[in-house]
């Protein structure tokens, strides 16, 4: 059975975007902890930050991850501070195949800046914010993922082409009819 697709990376590396493609492409079902955690509370990540705190989020977050990852041959996108946890690592880790989407903290920035939905960025210097937590999570990140993928400058498409081929080698599309889109 084709396994489970699970992307990490910071805020701003597509994770959400390219999750999505990539169902599409693959005919696959699509989660995003984020959206899901929104449908379940009502209320938008923001809201949930400011009423409950980060801590209130991440055990959110991690109940959440724990049901995500029980599923089959889905593509999730996860939250760029779900790899904090080590049982989040751990069931990501054993899920599935777990691709890090790595980009700039330049190009995080220029991603993100226009978007308020992100609290850790809802601050005096975002591109500080944003180079201080790579930092310090490259390293998880890392850890977890079998592949990782530079997006670059390179537009969606042709980064869902490249996931795709590296995947290739791990079995998930394996006898899976999809076309590489030019
Ligand atoms: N490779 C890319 N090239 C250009 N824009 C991108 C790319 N990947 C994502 N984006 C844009 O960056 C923003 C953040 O993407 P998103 O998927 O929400 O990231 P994440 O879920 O990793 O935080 C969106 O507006 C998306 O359209
Ligand atoms: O990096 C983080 O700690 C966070 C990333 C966000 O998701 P995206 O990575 O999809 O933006 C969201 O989970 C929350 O705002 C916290
Ligand atoms: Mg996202």
């Amino acid at each position: 059975m084709a396994r489970n697709i699970f992307l990490v990376g910071p805020m701003g590396a597509g994770k959400t975007t390219l999750g999505r493609y990539l169902a599409k492409m693959l005919g696959r079902k699509f989660h995003d902890s984020d959206r899901e955690i929104e449908c379940r509370t009502g209320v938008s990540i923001p809201v949930i930050f400011e009423i409950e705190g980060e801590a209130g989020f991440r055990q959110r977050e991690c109940k959440m991850i724990a049901e995500l990852t029980q599923l089959s041959n889905i593509i999730l996108a996860t939250g760029g501070g779900a790899v904090l946890a080590i049982e989040n690592r751990q069931r990501l880790a054993q899920g599935g195949t777990v691709v890090y989407l790595y980009a700039s903290p330049e190009q995080l920035y220029r991603r993100t800046v226009h978007d308020s939905n992100r609290p850790l960025l809802q601050t005096e210097n975002p591109l500080e914010r944003l180079k201080r937590l790579l930092k310090e999570r490259d390293p998880l990140y890392r850890e977890v993922a079998d592949i990782t993928i530079k997006t670059g400058e390179r537009p969606i498409k042709a980064v869902a082409n490249e996931v795709l081929r590296q995947l290739k080698r791990y079995g998930n599309v394996h006898g899976q009819k999809f076309s590489a889109i030019r």
